[in-house]
């Protein structure tokens, strides 16, 4: 199985409205509810890509009960999550018309000593099984800033290839402790090396620890900088709709063509598909299949490969 790593899990509300006006009061139209946090979404993308995926991760209190249940009802994802005695937090995505989103991201429970280790300890066991792992999203806090490093390196023993999705000090941190592949976003990737060029950024972050580097470029694809060589992926064309969730759908596909042991390009490509194809659906951790798969063959990625 795929293993991915969510210590934040959220409650994920996505609210529709005609039009977001800061200081005035709103209709929603229409409100969804759907298990979050990044690794509970690149969960379910790896389930209905058919592989088999396993979430661990803090939840706790009546919003954790409440994605438990639903999460309970999702094909193809295994629950492994820690029940902590604090609350699982909310996230509320607001989208308007025109498909733009604002989103609000509660800071989540606080976690005990006692329960972070007795996390580290299930993590551990759970590596014995897993093909790939990946650690996505914020910290909880009481969660120490160094966490995923620990969990990097205890991925790397235990011979697991890991992904490292997140930001600011934990990311930096966990860079230097030398996970298979990053994934930041341009603007984390900025913060993190100084650099605002994401080539220059992404060979710095290389240097920094990460083997491979994907970073993400929004709507124009992504990028990844790698031992084997160095490529580029452009999706045919712009897509307009809520991105919520796009980076962890990329995840998914990133991680399954490692299993897969796919090449470089084809990885990416399905990355970029996959993001584009997440911008259209309603909320994350869902792909439009249909444009996906439109998608996958049009994406257009250029680069080489290093000399061998
Ligand atoms: O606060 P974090 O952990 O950085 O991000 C949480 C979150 O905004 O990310 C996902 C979209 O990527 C949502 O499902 C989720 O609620």
């Amino acid at each position: 199985m795929i293993l991915t790593v969510t210590l934040n899990t959220a409650l994920d509300i996505t609210y529709r409205v005609r039009n977001l006006t800061p200081h005035t009061s709103h209709r929603v139209t229409e409100v969804t509810e759907r298990p979050g946090g990044k690794g509970l979404n690149v969960a379910r993308v790896l389930a209905a890509l058919g592989h088999e995926a396993t979430v661990t991760g803090f939840v706790g209190g009546t919003t954790g009960r409440v994605l438990r249940e639903q999460l309970s009802r999702t094909t193809g994802v295994v629950d492994a999550l820690l029940p902590i005695a604090g609350t699982t937090r909310r996230t509320v995505a607001v989208v308007d018309a025109t498909g733009d989103t604002t989103q609000l991201n509660e800071p989540g429970p606080a976690v005990t000593p006692a329960e972070w280790s007795a996390f580290q300890e299930a993590y551990e066991h759970l590596l014995a099984d897993a093909s790939a792992v990946a650690l996505c999203g914020s910290l909880p806090q009481g969660v120490p800033v160094g966490a995923y490093a620990g969990l990097v390196r205890a991925a790397r023993t235990a011979n697991v290839p890991v992904l490292l999705d997140t930001s600011g000090e934990p990311l930096r941190r966990g860079v230097a402790a030398r996970p298979d592949v990053v994934k930041p976003n341009a603007e984390e990737l900025a913060e993190l090396t100084g650099s605002h060029e994401p080539f220059r950024a992404a060979r710095d972050a290389r240097r920094r620890g990460a083997h491979a580097v994907v970073a993400s470029l929004g709507a124009e694809g992504q990028l990844a900088h790698t031992a084997e060589g160095h490529w580029r992926a452009t999706p045919p064309r712009r897509l307009r709709g809520n991105p919520t969730g796009a980076g962890d759908s990329a995840v998914a596909g990133l991680l399954s063509g490692l299993v897969e042991r796919l090449p470089w390009p084809e990885r990416l490509a399905r990355a970029v598909a996959l993001s584009a194809a997440t911008v259209l659906a309603p909320v994350a951790g869902e792909f439009d299949r249909a444009v996906y798969e439109e998608l996958v063959g049009q994406v257009r990625v250029t680069g080489e490969a290093s000399a061998a």
